[in-house]
């Protein structure tokens, strides 16, 4: 050890514990030692003056992987030259340890814990190796959390040790370093407890060293990796002259003190001295702003903020950075007034030049969506900055482009698209009245009216709103409107503007392909020039679409008797033994750290029209910088999800008996007298060759058999999507509600594994990668209601009855069936091998009839619920 008195501050490497670094485990239990080796080569080249090695791993055997990587690096001269720190919690690992160490050793650690007489005996066996020792400052009764208990247990050990002779330089006390910035005000202290704390241990204990696990700081920053190394290197200032002079630590993730940015500086400062009590608060709120950021990109960052303020504008609007975006903007403010200017000259000036960058960015395919949505989340700062002040002085704000009313139409719920073209609408210069989700047509209308839009625009993701928007068109006639109609959102399409839509209204209805199509067509309808060529040329495309259906042969329907009899015939004796564990299983809470293992991200990134498969995306020529960007900030913003556990994921999951009775399954429920019946559509399209008419039923027993139904959702959004909206963030809100959508879909992946390898149990052996389940490449299918196989929204009643879903997983159904909340799946279970999705496609009127029949409804709502399947 170095020697008391040494002001030489010694980092610990901390890469090579499989408690601590994924990559290092992974190695490690992969037998990869000739990579783990090197993990440790790395960190001395990068500084660290001592390495600790953890193997406290449940599934390895720490003894042997302790033993066998110590020789190896023992063999590595340009490792070796550094002291080890042989770190477990089990005793036999560190002997073992100490068995085959080259050089001075050092125990992490020994503690009193468990009794004087067990401390002792551990340190006596340390002394006879001549290895340094940790104490951590723990004792019978527990850790050691304030000032006081952490120099008594301290000043007890150091009693004790050098009663028995051991050499005080040998002692490293740790102090325990806990996080700080938690919420919780008990843990405020804790910073400020250890550097006080190690102060005093320096001067009642002579020689001893101080160190600490530096990472547990800023726990609560887990993600934001500029907020993490800021207040590491502000602690260590701090630390370093009360005495502390080793730490636990990424040597290459230190910052220069002097570098940090000074605001943040100050925050990590107010916090770690506990200098005034909205601390916490604030540093949280500032943490946002370098949230996704890298080492790189932070270095990048220190050269720009020496540019012009215009420049820096820029900047900030091209790269989508908002942490100085008002202190940039009020300098921009004062400039102008300066010369006798108006506020309103920074918006039209820096920040529309700014914006036009961005917009010629994108229009010529260079930027992508998540990129202008950061771009627009820097302007919205800025321009709420200036409000006041342009209020202040009675100047009118500055001129839209135009206006436009935009609503997810009523009885749907899903607003992530209509999101994103609301933010690229307004970041080139249109003003966008957002109405919200399940907005009804008369408020829609009443908006347009009372604002003098330019034009609506209406988004929807699940076919019974493509109904539902015709109506708004129909509503819109009545009035005598003549504004433009625009179409957006998944179910949309061209087909269906052309012939449902479009007929119902006389002024212009376009359908808007993706949200990077939006600014294109706003600005061409807008246009003195370019309108009415715009208009004519869809119309024209829209007749022509009318036109070739007309005229087109329709595919030939089958008799539903005919159909009926070509059903598949599945090989029944194939179907699945009965479950396990029939019945319903709620799943109150299940864990999200588990969930996103089974994240599917291809979806992820074509919700920001980023198109491409997950991973190959992160390498693609065009998209890949924006893509691992994008991936950076939903990690991050992913773990603050799951480690703050923002979000709750519910579920229910039931396995009845059942048999087929013609097109419908019926389920038999041991706890109520009534049979639900689960009534299934039928392929009647006639088939080439032998291919049967399918329908879900064929895959059901007549003579008695098994099936499922699930519903999950992930709860409990709206307070942090809230928070997002009011700090003027589009972007991480956006980000959030996608994240909680694929939450959703991993949930019901990872349920569906559950159910197929233990509560049904048919596969119980079944061993798939995440890959493979994405491809669904597993035994059974859980079709949706909704989609092509089951598409009657309407289902969805019937299998919430089922599974009591609003009881068991707190998800409700809107009129048109959309779930709420937003991120959910439902479904049910088919179990036979031969099970497959399939479309229904489009179905005769005998079909509608008896299908009306079955449901005991009328043939208007029938042919409500079936519209889309009816020519
Ligand atoms: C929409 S994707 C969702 C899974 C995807 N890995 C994800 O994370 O978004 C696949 C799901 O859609 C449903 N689905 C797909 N095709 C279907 C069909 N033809 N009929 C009924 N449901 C279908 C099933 O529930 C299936 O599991």
């Amino acid at each position: 050890m170095t020697g008391s008195g040494s002001s030489r501050f010694v980092n610990i490497g901390e890469r090579t514990n499989v408690t601590g670094s994924a990559r290092f485990k992974k190695l490690v239990m992969d037998g990869d030692y000739a990579a783990a080796v090197e993990v440790a080569r790395q960190q001395v080249e990068n500084g660290a003056q001592v390495i600790d090695v953890n193997m406290d791993e449940g599934l390895l055997d720490a003894v042997e992987a302790m033993t066998t990587f110590l020789k190896l690096i023992a063999a590595e001269p340009d490792i070796a030259r550094v002291p080890v720190m042989i770190d477990s919690s089990k005793w036999e690992v560190i002997e073992a340890g100490l068995k085959c160490v080259s050089g001075k050793p050092i125990v992490n650690s020994i503690s009193m814990k468990e009794g004087e007489a067990q401390f002792l005996e551990h340190a006596r066996l340390c002394m006879d190796y001549g290895a340094a020792v940790v104490v951590m400052a723990f004792d019978e009764e527990g850790q050691a959390d304030t000032r006081d208990r952490k120099v008594e247990i301290c000043i007890r050990a150091y009693k004790l040790l050098t009663g028995i002779g051991f050499p005080p330089e040998d002692i490293i006390f740790d102090p325990n370093i806990f996080a700080v910035a938690t919420g919780i005000e008990e843990h405020d202290r804790y910073a400020l407890d250890f550097l006080e704390a190690t102060r005093e241990i320096k001067a009642a204990c002579p020689h001893v060293h101080i160190s600490g696990g530096l990472s547990n700081l800023s726990f609560s920053f887990r993600g934001n990796e500029t907020v993490r190394r800021a207040m590491h290197s502000v602690f260590l200032y701090h630390a370093i002259p009360a005495g502390m002079d080793m730490a636990i630590v990424n040597a290459g993730q230190l910052d220069v003190y002097d570098a940090i940015d000074p605001q943040l500086r100050e925050a990590c400062e107010d916090v770690i001295l506990m200098r005034r009590p909205d601390a916490t608060e604030r540093l949280i709120d500032l943490a946002e702003s370098y949230k996704g950021k890298d080492a790189k990109a932070e270095k990048a960052a220190q050269e720009w903020r020496g540019w012009p303020v215009e420049r820096r504008l820029e900047h900030a609007l091209v790269k989508g950075i908002d942490a100085h975006v008002v202190e940039d903007t009020e300098e921009a403010r004062q400039a102008v007034a300066a010369r006798d200017g108006r506020p309103i000259e920074v918006i039209e000036g820096p920040l529309m030049d700014g914006m036009n960058v961005v917009g010629d960015l994108f229009g010529s395919g260079k930027m992508f969506l998540p990129q202008v949505v950061k771009s627009a989340r820097v302007m919205k700062k800025a321009v709420a900055h200036l409000i006041p002040y342009i209020e202040a002085e009675k100047e009118e704000g500055a001129r839209a482009k135009g206006t436009i009313v935009m609503a997810t139409v009523k009885g749907d719920v899903h607003d992530i698209g209509k999101n994103i073209v609301g933010v690229v609408l307004q970041c080139n210069g249109y003003e966008v009245i957002d109405l919200g989700v399940m907005v009804p047509w008369s408020k829609i209308l009443e908006s347009a009216n009372d604002n003098q839009a330019d034009m609506i625009g209406l988004s929807g993701l699940i076919t019974p709103s493509l109904d539902e928007m015709v109506t708004v068109a129909e509503e819109m006639q009545a009035a005598g409107m003549t504004m433009p109609l625009l179409i957006g959102g998944a179910t949309t399409s061209k087909v269906h503007t052309a012939l449902r839509i479009d007929p119902a209204y006389d002024g212009p209805v376009i359908h808007v392909l993706d949200a990077s199509r939006a600014v294109g067509v706003a600005s061409r309808l807008l246009s003195d020039t370019q309108c009415d060529a715009f208009v004519a040329d869809i119309a024209g495309e829209y007749e022509k679409v009318r036109a070739a259906r007309e005229g087109k042969n329709k595919s030939v329907l089958l008799s539903l008797e005919e159909a009926r009899a070509n059903f598949y015939d599945a090989y029944l004796s194939d179907k699945p033994a009965p479950p396990n564990a029939p019945g319903l299983h709620v799943f109150d809470d299940w864990s999200l750290e588990d969930l996103r293992e089974y994240i599917d991200w291809t979806p992820f990134f074509r919700a920001w029209e980023l198109h491409g498969t997950w991973p190959s995306i992160l390498d693609d020529d065009v998209v890949g910088e924006t893509a691992r960007s994008l991936k950076d900030d939903a990690d991050a913003l992913l773990s603050r999800i799951v480690e703050e556990k923002w979000l709750t994921a519910r579920g229910v999951a039931g396995l009845w008996p059942c048999a087929r009775d013609g097109d419908d399954v019926t389920v038999h429920l041991d706890d109520r007298e009534e049979r639900v019946v689960l009534p299934f559509l039928r392929q009647q399209v006639k088939k080439s060759r032998d291919r049967a008419n399918m329908c879900l039923a064929d895959f059901i027993d007549p003579a008695g058999d098994w099936i499922g139904g699930f519903a999950v959702g992930i709860h409990g959004i709206d307070p942090y999507s809230a928070r997002f909206r009011e700090a003027k963030d589009d972007y991480s809100d956006i980000l959030l509600k996608a994240l909680a959508d694929r939450l959703a879909e991993a949930f019901a992946e990872r349920l569906h594994k559950h159910v197929r390898m233990e509560l049904w149990g048919y596969a119980p052996d079944e061993q798939l990668t995440n890959e493979a389940l994405i491809k669904e490449q597993y035994r059974g299918i859980r079709p949706a209601p909704g989609y092509p196989a089951c598409p009657d929204h309407s289902l969805k009643p019937i299998l919430f009855g089922l599974l009591d879903a609003e009881r068991n997983a707190g998800l409700e159904l809107t009129e048109s069936f959309a779930m709420w909340p937003t991120a959910a799946v439902s479904g049910f279970y088919f179990g036979h091998p031969e099970a497959e999705y399939f479309g229904v496609a489009r179905i005769g009127r005998d079909q509608l009839e008896d299908y009306a029949a079955r449901r005991g409804v009328d043939l208007s709502t029938a042919e409500r619920w079936l519209r889309p399947n009816l020519d």
